[in-house]
């Protein structure tokens, strides 16, 4: 059993390789084999968590998922647990393995119930897993409810009931975790949607059980893909090692966008960093951080540089973007070029174009962004996260950033998407992704590919906010983009 962390690495599968790999498994073992070790893998995480629980209230449902949780209980009654169980359905329905498991329950004295105890200790969630096909309604949807409002522990067996281990989102009527403490213990497979969209919440902190199957193997969905590797830094190097980067925006107004884009590439190791600003009554110099070099954007000659183009741009980026597209070395593109590059065809055929060309190039759209690329709404977006973003890297060859809980890193070639688990809501503030943008440059100006920049950055970025210390000041933009706090 492994915890996994933002520096965990390892391959995610969809819900259809998880069934080949579990078919795979079952077929080389003795029967209930797997069900049994998740029981117990689900039994002895129930004790870690809850030791001193005088109740434990296991609900199961009408497949396996639910037999996980008979499993469970038989295995923590052994133990001198209480379990109760609540259980949805015919038992007479039940897949084989679940009604080995309930009759294994029944014998080591379980107490079952019609309704859930009124206090419990530890709530485990086994009433759906990967089989989940539909909304749960009834005394399923009750149930859930409860373990979300009585605020006690959950446990979720796999998968949180109701969440789409591909997708990540909840079905209709489920509400977003917020007031329990939530664990999720997974078998044979990562999933995918457990850590973007509303996985993140919903499973709260993921383990994983591999049940003694690790050798089965299949294509992976997606990866986590762990803390990146530091970059030593030759002795013999200079500024011009780490590459320029130039950022374009900052029209009138918002010049703050663009210099904190800057400073995030100055303190993400970048050798020299320009601001080419936009609006053309900026003022000479940054006090605040006098390395930038504030330049007039259309003066700059970007064929040895990586432009970061976008962040506070307004419409005025739009008649800059072909000739930044054909001269840049390497670019990052966001929120205004993106709007602009959605809102025109030609721009999207100039992009597609560079992409094709193999000239280093990522997009970094939150989900608004990304809906206007791919001419979709939001919620479309949001229902299916990795499709989105590979449907973006595919559409331009480049590599595409869809930031958000569990952003998704995607490359326009085979490599399976990477889904980021470094971050927290403390980025969810103004400006953050201004800052991510100028950490992509730098990384990009250091010689990255594409891909790998973008990863590491987007990595970076997520972990200085998950290790920001709990009594610094608030995390802002300008924090996150030097890195400490006031
Ligand atoms: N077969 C095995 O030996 C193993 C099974 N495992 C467990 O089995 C799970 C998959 O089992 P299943 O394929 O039976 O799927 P589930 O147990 O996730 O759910 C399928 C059942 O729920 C019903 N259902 C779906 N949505 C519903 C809703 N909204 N309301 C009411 N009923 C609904 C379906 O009609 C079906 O009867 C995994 O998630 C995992 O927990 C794992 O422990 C690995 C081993
Ligand atoms: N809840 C969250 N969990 C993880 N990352 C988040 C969360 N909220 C925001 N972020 C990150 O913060 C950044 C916000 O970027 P963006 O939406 O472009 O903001 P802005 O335009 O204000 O700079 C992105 O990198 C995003 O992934
Ligand atoms: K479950």
């Amino acid at each position: 059993m492994q915890r996994i962390t933002s520096a965990t690495a390892a391959d995610l599968f969809d819900i259809a390789a998880t069934r080949r790999i579990e078919q795979a498994a079952s077929a080389a073992l003795p029967a209930h084999t797997l069900m049994r070790r998740a029981g117990l893998a689900v039994a002895k995480l129930a004790m870690a968590i809850a030791p001193h629980a005088r109740t434990i209230w296991v609900a199961c449902g009408p497949g396996n998922n639910g037999g996980d949780g008979f499993e469970a209980a038989a295995q923590l009654r052994h133990r001198g647990f209480f379990p109760v169980v609540t259980s949805i359905g015919d038992e007479g329905m039940l897949p084989p393995d679940a009604k080995a498991s309930l009759q294994r329950a029944r014998d080591a004295g379980v107490t079952f119930a019609s309704t859930p105890p009124s206090d419990y200790e530890l709530a485990i969630d086994a009433l759906l897993g990967i089989g989940s096909t539909r909304p749960p309604e009834g005394a399923m949807a009750d149930w859930l409810e409860k373990m979300h409002a009585s605020g006690q522990p959950v446990l979720c067996v796999d998968v949180p009931s109701g969440l789409n281990a591909d997708t990540g989102t909840l079905a209709q009527g489920v509400s977003p975790a917020q007031a329990s403490t939530r664990t999720c213990i997974t078998f044979l497979t990562l999933k995918p949607g457990l850590f973007t969209a509303q996985g993140r919440d919903a499973a709260g902190t993921v383990w994983f059980d591999d049940l003694g199957c690790g050798a089965f193997k299949d294509q992976p969905t997606a990866r986590i893909a762990g803390a990146p590797e530091a970059q030593p830094r030759n002795h013999a190097s200079h500024k011009g090692s780490y590459g320029d980067v130039a950022v374009i925006g900052g029209a009138s107004g918002m010049a703050g966008a663009a210099l904190l884009a800057g400073s995030a590439a100055l303190h993400g190791g970048a050798g020299r960093v320009f601001v080419g600003l936009l609006d053309p009554s900026a003022a000479p110099v940054d006090t605040a951080r006098p390395e930038l070099m504030l330049r007039d954007a259309r003066t700059l000659d970007l064929s040895s540089m990586t432009a970061v183009c976008g962040c506070g741009a307004g419409e005025a980026v739009g008649e800059l973007l072909p000739a930044v597209f054909s001269s840049a070395a390497a670019l990052v593109l966001d929120a205004d070029a993106l709007n602009a590059i959605a809102a025109d065809g030609v721009l999207q055929a100039q992009l597609a174009s560079r992409g094709k060309s193999g000239s280093p190039t990522v997009i970094t759209p939150h989900p608004l962004e990304a809906a206007r690329l791919l001419d979709r709404s939001v919620g479309e977006v949001q229902a299916d996260r990795l499709a989105a973003a590979r449907g973006l890297a595919a559409r331009f060859g480049v590599v595409a950033v869809l930031k958000g809980s569990g952003t998704v890193v995607a490359s326009p070639g085979e490599a399976p998407p990477i889904i980021n688990l470094s971050g927290n809501a403390r980025l969810a503030t103004a400006g953050t992704g201004d800052v991510l943008a100028g950490m992509i440059g730098a990384a990009l100006a250091a010689g990255r590919p594409a891909f790998e920049a973008a990863r590491e950055a987007v990595w970076q970025h997520g972990h200085i906010a998950d290790t920001w210390p709990a009594d610094a000041a608030p995390l802002t933009a300008g924090t996150l983009a030097r890195r400490a706090p006031v």
